[in-house]
């Protein structure tokens, strides 16, 4: 093998420069030259690319973001893009493509493989940690944790004015961010995708894990912490509904995108070094259309479909401790 290229795509995830740094240096050891493609998707239809030698992921680990830029690329998903990228992947010589993203990403890619003869590797990038075949994705802990550092800090001016908030954390259509944070963060209630019956029940239940949490300890503070994409109206709504119902002090907060920012935690440096290493070893392998992930700190790879084929659960444990601590009226 004497080139590949990599490109990420999708939302961006912190580590994804970790993984990059992984690839090229791994890449080097094969005398293998790298070709990063700008953009996503994008910079394989208008050629955005450039050589990447050891020099330039040099200082790179500790970056958010990604020194690729990545981007959503709707016009990727017709056969004449992805017939314009197998031309230009073939002009330059490219034996494997290596895509560091989502599931989305990863449908991308085996688009392309339909039209190109070369091979294909998914590497899961993505603050969601929605893709079945990894145990965490590459950023995921880095979104854990600044969901949580906020979190507290929303609970210091909760207590401080023994108000409700509403805390919106990200995931698209996955709760753990949303689990995992609010466990962490001891929120008093957390709405997640997989466990919400219907907005009419959860709405109930919330308002009576309300009185019960004053009947207890009088008036003080409440937070809640819901997955996006759930609630019409999101955190707003929900905060503006439980005013009206309780007339008690109700805010909402909305983490938004800086849970895809900052300098990767170990976890997702660790991940990415990890699964970047083993994505250029397993194409050496002549491995084709699979994407890698680490199953109990083992390297792995599976078939790229798989990554939607199957639906990844929550914490079975997690939930069940979460549900125990909820249920206050089993409390002593
Ligand atoms: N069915 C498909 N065919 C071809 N390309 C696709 C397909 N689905 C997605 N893509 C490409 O992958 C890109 C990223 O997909 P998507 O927006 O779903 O994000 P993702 O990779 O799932 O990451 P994340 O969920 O973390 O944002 C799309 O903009 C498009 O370029
Ligand atoms: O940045 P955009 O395109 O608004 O996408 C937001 C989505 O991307 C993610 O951050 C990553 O998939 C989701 O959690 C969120 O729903």
């Amino acid at each position: 093998m004497k080139k590949i290229a990599i490109l990420t795509s999708g939302g961006d995830a912190p580590g994804m420069n970790a993984c990059i740094r992984a690839i090229v240096l791994t890449a080097a050891r094969f005398d293998i030259e790298v070709i990063g493609y700008a953009h996503g998707y994008n910079g394989l239809l208008n050629q955005e690319y450039a050589s990447l030698r050891p020099r330039d992921v040099h200082n790179i680990i500790q970056r958010g973001g990604t020194i690729l830029r990545s981007a959503r690329c709707d016009a990727f998903k017709s056969e004449n893009a992805a017939q314009l990228a197998a031309q230009h992947l073939n002009t330059l010589g490219i034996e494997a493509l290596l895509v560091i993203g989502g599931d989305g990403s990863f449908r991308g890619a085996l688009h392309l493989s339909q039209f190109w003869q070369g091979q294909v590797i998914g590497i899961p990038g993505t603050i969601d940690n929605d893709i079945v075949g990894s145990d965490a994705t590459i950023g995921y802990y880095t979104a854990i944790e600044t969901a949580l550092e906020s979190i507290d800090k929303v609970r210091d001016t909760a207590d401080a004015h023994e108000r409700v908030f509403v805390v919106e954390v990200m995931g698209r259509h996955a709760g753990f961010i949303g689990l995992h944070a609010a466990v962490a963060s001891s929120a008093d209630y957390v709405v997640v995708p997989e466990l919400i019956k219907d907005t009419k029940t959860e709405l109930n239940a919330i308002l009576s894990q309300l009185d019960e949490i004053k009947r207890r300890r009088g008036h003080c503070s409440y937070v809640i912490v819901i997955s996006e994409n759930l609630w019409a109206g999101g955190a707003t709504e929900l905060a503006t509904i439980l005013h009206k119902e309780t007339q008690l002090e109700c805010r909402p907060v909305i983490l938004g995108h800086v849970q895809r920012g900052g300098s990767p935690v170990s976890q997702d440096r660790l991940l990415a070094t990890k699964l970047g290493a083993y994505a250029v070893e397993e194409a050496i392998a002549g491995k084709n259309r699979i994407m890698v992930g680490e199953i109990n700190q083992q390297p792995v790879s599976n078939e790229l479909a798989s990554a939607w084929t199957n639906t990844k659960s929550l914490d079975g444990y997690l939930v069940k401790v979460q549900t125990d601590f909820f249920n206050l009226s089993k409390q002593p």
